[in-house]
């Protein structure tokens, strides 16, 4: 029945105040009403609908892409709306697009501008002039990645050679393997990239370089002398990211004028002098450093919408233990369905933290940029990387958990689903795979453990390594359940995990005459160890966030019973490392699953009150499982005969593939 909210009962239970829980999930008060007030207007605008996305054949669903984007694009211009709302408008339209990188292009929010901008502060620093980014009127993406070479950026192929006669760059694809592969909106729609290359200067090999190079006319839009592109293909999912024209690319011998290399790192003067400045070549990296931060953020935005609709429909869903014809009962009240579901809810909370943390924090290290101090890059680059792996690896699985956790009715692209999985799980490959970039943060956490004797004293997310000796020998001495809720046990238990991980490692690396051999023959334990000095970082961030004031009934008490469930789940899930490592006993680890079940039992009644903290409109959960009202199975129904499948009794085919067997069928029966 329209109008009848079949989840009321549920919000009564909550224990809490919702209104202020959702200006903490959002950030602050502003950031609530800016995104209270953007998503509505999607909602709202048919312009925008995404319920036919899944059923389109690929030209159609591109097109209709474009469609949104430049209907996007006059509203805010015609709303005149802020680079917060535009960048609230590109979410909550939530369709991957080539306007991704256009936004961040022409009005400072996407992704090439991300990429570009600190070569181009690095740029301007360094050389006088004006700046060749273009700024109006065109469309860019980021061309690093090539068919034979992704993660290995040092390998990449494309060349960009020196002429001093020309004053030009002569950008060449000598392989097919060094075709470009992959960028996003490179396919149909740039007109400019960002292409990394290695610079050739006189013969001589300076290694990788970014250069940013028009494609296609601007008249036309056909590709340039020299330049042959392309989209490179459909990709896994019904509607998903096939809405991007990921694409493939091809120089022959393009002539660009030099100013077009981006000068960060280094320069080639008019004579073709190539000159290395006094910067960290890792500055190159920089830019990849800022996409990664932007992923972890949007983690928990993924993460909340699948567990919105899981939890929704547990609690809809019901299912065995009716007595006297009473109803069954719910699923969500199944401690199996808890302990799968709960978690993945704790970790949409953790995540958002963290995410804020990680943009602080990246922001802080920007701003030293500026001032010519590289201290802290290595650290945000740790801490970039490791996070982007942890939160993109735990989102991922745990959509298609909740998928799961919704049974059949999960795996039909109308629960949103599928979709959702289908679009979020590139997201642990691109910006670097997750295992490569985890063995990145192996490798810082060795070279910290190598330099503890010295007298670089470990700070940020590594200082707890400077109380190694302690965190070495310490051993939990409590016994009660309710000792594991306190931060400061918490936090020792994930310290002496993590230390003594990175320390084992670092020791049996010291066993090989060849470090980087023992690199690599560990490197299964070193991802381990990685993975386990990033799950510290993510439950000491939440516990900094409960230190803070928190307004509102209830609200810290159940920020609270979600930091537990995060930390104790993940205690449980990787019992064999804090077994292992000695800090605690069998016992001990018993205890610590006893306090987590008492934390599912508090947070059940609250749980549809967490999931509507999100704000999630209906329109961008995109599910009817999720519905806010709960009205799952009318609307499945209605939706079931909305398929195309569905607009005729007979299918297409019927009588050339189905009427001829029938027949032989009713032939042969008559023979018997
Ligand atoms: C469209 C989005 C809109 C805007 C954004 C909004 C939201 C985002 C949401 C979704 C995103 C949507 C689409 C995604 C589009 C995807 C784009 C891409 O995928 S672009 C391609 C990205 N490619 C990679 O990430 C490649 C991964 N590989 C690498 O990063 C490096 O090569 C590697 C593996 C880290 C290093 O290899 P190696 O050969 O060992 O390196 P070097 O020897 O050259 O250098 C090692 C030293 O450099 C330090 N390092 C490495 N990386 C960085 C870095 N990023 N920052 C700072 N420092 C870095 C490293 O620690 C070594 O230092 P030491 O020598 O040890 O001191
Ligand atoms: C949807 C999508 C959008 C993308 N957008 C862009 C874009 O806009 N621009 C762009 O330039 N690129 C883009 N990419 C490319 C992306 O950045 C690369 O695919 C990514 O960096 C991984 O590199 P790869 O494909 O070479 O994987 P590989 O490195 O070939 O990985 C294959 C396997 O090898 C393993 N492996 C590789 N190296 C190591 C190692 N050293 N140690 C242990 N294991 C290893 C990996 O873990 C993985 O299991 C995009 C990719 C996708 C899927």
């Amino acid at each position: 029945m329209e109008g009848v909210d079949y989840l009321a009962d549920e919000r009564k239970k909550a224990q809490f105040d919702v209104d202020e829980m959702k200006i903490v999930w959002a950030g602050s008060r502003h950031a609530f009403e800016v995104s209270d007030r953007i998503s509505k207007l999607v909602a709202n605008d048919p312009g925008f609908s995404k319920e036919e996305r899944t059923m389109l054949p690929r030209k159609e669903l591109f097109k209709n892409t474009l469609r949104k984007a430049a209907y996007a694009w006059k509203l805010i211009i015609d709303l005149h709306l802020s680079e917060e709302e535009a960048e609230k408008l590109r979410c909550f339209i939530d369709e991957p697009a080539f306007i991704d990188a256009h936004w961040v292009l022409t009005s400072c929010l996407t992704l090439i501008f991300a990429y570009a901008k600190l070569l181009l502060w690095a740029q301007r620093n360094n050389r006088k002039g004006g700046c060749p980014w273009p700024t109006r009127c065109k469309f860019g993406c980021y061309a690093q990645t090539e068919l034979g070479h992704g993660s290995n950026v040092r390998g990449l192929e494309t060349t960009a050679t020196f002429d001093p006669q020309t004053d030009e760059f002569v950008i060449h694809s000598p392989t097919l393997t060094s075709s470009k592969w992959w960028p996003g909106g490179l396919g149909k729609v740039s007109t400019h990239a960002v292409v990394y290359a290695r610079l050739i200067t006189d013969g001589k090999d300076h290694g990788i370089n970014a250069f940013i190079i028009q494609l296609r006319s601007l008249e036309d839009h056909k590709p340039l002398p020299g330049i042959t592109i392309g989209d490179i293909g459909t990709k896994f999912g019904n509607g998903a990211y096939n809405t991007v024209d990921n694409g493939v690319l091809r120089f022959d011998h393009v002539r660009i004028p030099r100013d077009q290399m981006l000068m960060s790192v280094s320069q080639v003067t008019k004579v073709g002098k190539y000159v290395q400045f006094d910067v960290p070549r890792q500055l190159l990296y920089v830019p990849m450093v800022d996409v990664r931060q932007t992923i972890v953020a949007d983690a928990s935005t993924a993460l909340s919408r699948a567990v919105c609709i899981a939890t929704r429909y547990s609690a809809v869903r019901r299912q065995f233990g009716s007595q006297n014809g009473g109803q069954e009962i719910q699923v969500i009240d199944y401690k199996t369905q808890q302990s799968r579901l709960f978690p993945l809810l704790a970790s949409a909370y953790a995540f958002r933290f963290v995410g804020e943390w990680l943009k602080r924090l990246y922001t802080d290290v920007t701003q030293r940029l500026q001032a010519k101090d590289f201290s802290t890059v290595p650290e945000v680059h740790a801490c970039t990387a490791g996070l982007k792996s942890l939160t993109t690896t735990a989102t991922a699985d745990g959509i298609e958990e909740c998928r799961k956790l919704c049974g059949g009715h999960g795996y039909l692209c109308s629960s949103g689903l599928p979709e959702l999985f289908a679009i979020y799980v590139p997201a642990c490959t691109y910006e670097g795979d997750n295992i490569v970039l985890l063995l990145q943060v192996a490798r810082y956490l060795m070279k910290t453990v190598s330099q503890l004797g010295s007298r670089k004293k470990p700070v940020g997310t590594i200082a707890y390594m400077g109380k190694l000796e302690h965190l070495m020998q310490c051993r939990f001495d409590v016994e009660q359940a309710k000792d594991w809720l306190k931060p400061s046990v918490i936090l020792e238990a994930f310290e002496a995990r993590a230390a003594r991980m990175s320390v084992a490692c670092a020791q049996n690396i010291s066993k090989f005459d060849n470090p980087e051999e023992g690199f690599a023959e560990l490197a299964a334990d070193l991802v381990e160890a990685a993975l386990a000095h990033c799950q510290l970082i993510v439950v000491s961030k939440f516990i900094e966030k409960l230190q803070q004031d928190i307004p509102g009934k209830g609200v810290k008490q159940q920020l609270e019973v979600l930091c537990g469930i995060y930390a104790l789940f993940l205690l449980h899930k990787h019992q064999g490392d804090f077994l292992g490592t000695g800090y605690i006993t069998s016992k001990q680890a018993s205890v610590a699953n006893e306090q987590l079940r008492a934390l599912y039992s508090q947070l059940r009644p609250n749980a549809i009150s967490l999931v509507d903290a999100f704000n999630y409109t209906d329109h961008f959960l995109g599910s009817i499982l999720g519905r806010y009202d709960g009205n799952v199975y009318p609307k499945l129904y209605e939706a079931a005969w909305k398929d195309p499948l569905n607009e005729s009794d007979v299918p297409d085919g019927f009588h050339e593939y189905i009427r001829p067997l029938l027949k032989q069928q009713l032939l042969q029966t008559a023979r018997l």
